[in-house]
């Protein structure tokens, strides 16, 4: 099986080309791939389809020509992941299957316009973050309070006093599974200057990763609230590096670097 390896901000992916639409990915397949000492390791799977291959996106054929099937490390499903789509854009580029500029991406949660910089910057536009209510979680034995994002997929993103860099995120942080039953992506950030966060992330799915972009939107939304602001541009700082989110009335969009490291074939 032919595989491409990326990333953006250190959010790490297994891409696998099968335009046809050929390969079965059961969950304990895309574990395998995504285990770090007895597979290729990544956070997640970008499978490369047709759109119109897919019944569950053959809606979106009409806009976008390629479908971001995402799966996380635990092999479970998607709707949306910032930094995959990212990375699936150049990697689309790269090879030819898409032009430089601006197209458009299908995906669970709809279709997704990505765009290539001169510098290497990917960006996306990623929609109009839904906040849903606030709700909390537990993390190592201390609760914190955030806001339930819908960006397509679901976010907690909590703006907290204690330093992110000190939490142990080694465990699932607790969650309300009433207000989550599909289970959520947690973040905790801590505001470090003007329209700038520091970030951590514990995705449904993954566990702890060094990057989520649904996760900065999530973040860069929570961290306007507190600020009063609804509009404006964040720099997300995470621990594999910075994305930029800017927030306007109808829309949301993220931008940082996307990069392909390897290619070859996998043998499962
Ligand atoms: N890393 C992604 C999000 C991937 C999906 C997430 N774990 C979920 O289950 O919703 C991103 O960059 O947004």
């Amino acid at each position: 099986m032919r595989f491409v390896k990326g990333h953006g901000t250190e959010n790490d992916f297994v891409i696998l080309p099968d335009p046809d639409g050929e390969l079965e990915l059961p969950a304990t397949v895309v574990a395998a791939m995504c285990d770090r000492r007895a597979g290729l390791g990544a956070d997640g799977v970008l499978h490369v389809m047709r759109t119109k291959l897919s019944p569950e996106v053959a809606d979106q054929a009409g806009e976008a020509e390629w479908f971001m099937d995402y799966r996380n490390t635990d092999g479970g499903m998607a709707e949306m992941c910032g930094n995959g789509i990212r990375v699936f854009a150049r990697y689309l580029v790269d090879t030819g299957l898409a032009g430089a500029g601006e197209f458009g991406v299908a995906t669970r949660a709809g279709v997704k316009r990505v765009r290539l910089a001169e510098s290497g910057d990917v960006s996306v536009e990623m929609g109009r973050p839904r906040v849903l209510g606030r709700s909390h979680t537990t993390v190592a034995g201390r609760e914190y309070e955030g806001l339930h994002i819908d960006m397509g997929n679901p976010h907690l993103a909590c703006v907290i006093g204690d330093p992110v860099v000190q939490l142990d995120l080694s465990h699932q942080p607790a969650f309300d599974p009433e207000v989550f039953p599909g289970g959520v992506n947690i973040e905790l950030l801590n505001p470090v200057g003007p329209r700038r966060v520091v970030m951590r992330v514990f995705e449904r799915g993954s566990g702890e990763t060094r990057s989520c972009g649904t996760g900065a939107v999530a973040s860069a939304v929570a961290a306007a609230e507190l600020a009063g602001e609804t509009t404006g541009t964040w720099a997300v700082d995470v621990p594999g590096g910075t994305l930029t989110v800017t927030l306007d009335e109808h829309t949301s969009y993220l931008a940082g670097p996307a990069v392909l490291v390897a290619s070859g074939e996998l043998i499962l």
